[in-house]
């Protein structure tokens, strides 16, 4: 297993965010994280890349334990975040944000005095055709659509050469056309990345889903299954009932 994750628990306040059992994800696995508000899908995915810190668990990357290291150390190690707030640059033009991602890769020092090299540009070129950014390589990054800067903030975190991404909401806010070309995006990712996804759009999750699905409930791991095994499982129907009716619908 790429990654292995055992008894993770943290509280804030006093209220148990996360109390999961176990999760574990092979090595180009593509899995998707459900639950309704406040399950703890962001607070698992935050503990993984160090951005939160637990009060106690294992998770063990590449066979290492990453429990508690900092967010520099697990990325060093080959985990990548994108969170769901935006954090390209609007007015830079979207090759300098990939190109200055590609820059934060190595330390600051070097960075100052980094230039771009023939293989650097063939790498830029490469992620932008992936994520269907070529023809706007040259506008300012402000001037995107919603979808496409969502597929440039992808896009910063694939330049990182990350072993394991993980993808909150994508889908947040798209049109039903960017939503699809995501989900393709991503399962064409997923070729050669491990990925884990937290989505609520039930259509999207049918899309991508073509291994595990996870749902958490109250920050517990309530079941894993397929697409098809989550959406016919009653415990699922049941804590989504009354919560949000649209979602239940297209379960
Ligand atoms: N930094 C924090 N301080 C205090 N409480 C927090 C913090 N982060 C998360 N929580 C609480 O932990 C619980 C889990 O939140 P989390 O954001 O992980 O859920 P989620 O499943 O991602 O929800 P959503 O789908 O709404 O994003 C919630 O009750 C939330 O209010």
């Amino acid at each position: 297993m790429l990654l292995n994750v055992n008894n993770l628990s943290v509280s804030f306040g006093g209220v148990h965010a996360l109390d999961l059992d176990h999760f574990s994800l092979r090595d180009k696995e593509l899995r998707v994280i459900i639950g309704p508000n406040g399950a703890g899908k962001s607070t698992f995915l935050d503990i993984i890349c160090g951005k939160t810190k637990a009060d106690k668990g294992e998770i063990t990357f590449n066979g290492k334990s990453i429990f508690g290291k900092s967010e520099v150390k697990i990325a060093e190690a080959g985990i990548g975040r994108k969170f769901q707030k935006p954090s390209v640059f609007p007015g830079l033009t979207v090759y300098d944000n990939l190109l200055l991602a590609a820059k934060m890769k190595k330390d600051i020092f070097t960075s100052l005095f980094f230039k771009s090299t023939p293989a650097l540009e063939e790498k830029i070129h490469h992620v932008a055709v992936k994520l269907s950014l070529t023809n706007v390589m040259y506008k300012p990054a402000g001037d995107l659509s919603h979808g496409q800067k969502q597929w440039l903030e992808i896009a910063i975190v694939v330049l990182q050469d990350p072993t394991l991404m993980l993808i909150d909401e994508p889908a947040a806010g798209m049109s039903d056309e960017e939503t699809e070309s995501t989900g393709a995006l991503l399962l064409e990712l997923s070729k050669s990345h491990s990925i884990i996804v937290i989505e609520h759009d039930m259509k999207f999750v049918e899309q991508i889903a073509n291994e595990l699905v996870t749902v958490l409930v109250r920050g517990k791991r309530l079941m894993e299954g397929t697409f098809a095994e989550v959406k016919n499982d009653q415990r699922v129907i049941d804590c989504y009932l009354g919560r949000t009716n649209a979602q239940l619908e297209t379960l």
